[in-house]
């Protein structure tokens, strides 16, 4: 796949082409690493389990796809080289910055990021949510490790690549390439823990597909995102901690008062059904909610919008639309960056 002969990968900080090998015919697009099974190792071929997840460096990913130069003038920054467990908010911070630094270049057209595919999706929708420009932003990964027998990291990264060459990209928000299928971050999420066709999304479909040296697109986004959004990092250092508890029967109300205790400004309530609460979460949601916290109800279904309901607001409860916790996570997070106001959190809910 790689091509790495078994040897350890130079992990450059950052790659850039030779001033000869730049097509200025070319679109220039950056690839910023983080990680993930995309630049997963092992030493053996035929594992897909058990490798070394952000084992190989930017300059590895992108040499072992020299067709790319056909698309783009590429060069590669390492932000970071985890797995997708790891990614934290600092890095998302981190990552938003640089690209928003980036995307302001005229020079820039467009962005890849390489990442894990555990979190990808909450990755993907920060962005979404913060990146203040037009151009073309696409986060890939990949299931198979670079070593193995028909790793997909390859094609999916050169995909993405043509995907944020393309003009047609642009003003979709954020992406999500994998598997030939163009997502939006808004909608795609992770369905199956190794198969490769592993992102979808149940109600809203995607946006496209890469076919052939085609960048197809059928669907647009319609929630708002990126030029749209009021969400801005530039003067962030952290986010408010917002943790997320899980509905299931007999649960206590311990949970939320731990969470509490450890400084939760926000709760997204995986709840059950259509974002219903056991009646003791109920109590400790509603003592968490009389001391400013927001509760968010979602829903651990998989897919579907949780409804909302008369008592919400009064109890500092908020419903998440057809947003999955994960995400629901991403966008309480940023929507307490601007008030703690439970309906004006709730609006937020209903147009992002
Ligand atoms: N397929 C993957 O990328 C999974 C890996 N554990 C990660 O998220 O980093």
């Amino acid at each position: 796949a790689y091509g790495l002969n078994g040897t350890a990968a130079a992990m450059e900080a950052s790659v850039a082409p030779a001033q000869s090998e730049i097509n200025p015919a070319l679109p220039n697009v950056v690839i910023l690493a983080t990680g993930g099974t995309i630049a997963g190792s092992s030493d053996s071929n035929t594992d897909t389990t058990g490798y070394k997840a952000g084992a190989l460096g930017v300059e590895t990913l992108i040499n072992a796809v020299p067709e790319m130069k056909g698309l783009a003038n590429v060069s590669g920054e390492q932000v970071a080289n985890v797995g997708s467990p790891d990614v934290d908010n600092t890095i998302l911070l981190q990552l938003a910055k640089r690209i928003n630094e980036l995307l302001a270049r005229d020079d820039v057209n467009g962005i890849v990021i390489t990442h894990g595919t555990d979190t990808l999706e909450e990755t993907a929708y920060f962005l979404n949510l913060v990146v203040k420009s037009d151009k073309p932003v696409v986060v890939v990964g990949a299931m198979r490790p670079a070593t193995a027998i028909s790793a997909d990291g390859p094609f999916n990264l050169y995909n993405a690549v043509k995907v944020a060459s393309a003009p047609e990209s642009k003003g979709k928000g954020v992406m999500i390439m994998l598997n030939d299928r163009i997502g939006s971050a808004r909608y795609i999420t992770k369905t199956n823990t190794t198969a490769v066709d592993t992102f979808k999304s149940v109600e809203q479909g995607y946006l496209g597909a890469v076919v052939g040296d085609k960048v197809l697109f059928y669907n647009e986004p319609t929630r708002k995102h990126t030029t749209q959004s009021v969400f801005d990092v530039s003067g962030l250092t952290e986010l408010p901690q917002v943790d997320i508890l899980y509905e299931y029967q007999n649960n206590g109300r311990y949970l939320y008062d731990a969470a509490v205790a450890a400084g939760a400004k926000g709760i997204v309530v995986a709840g059950s059904g259509n974002g219903s609460l056991s009646s003791a979460s109920s109590e400790g949601a509603e003592d968490a909610g009389k001391k400013g916290v927001v509760i968010a109800r979602s829903t651990r279904v998989g897919s579907g919008t949780v409804s909302s309901s008369s008592s919400d607001l009064a109890d500092n409860f908020v419903s998440t639309d057809s947003l999955n916790p994960q995400k629901a996570r991403i966008l309480l997070m940023l929507a307490l960056t601007k008030t703690n106001d439970a309906a004006q959190i709730q609006s937020y809910f209903n147009e992002y």
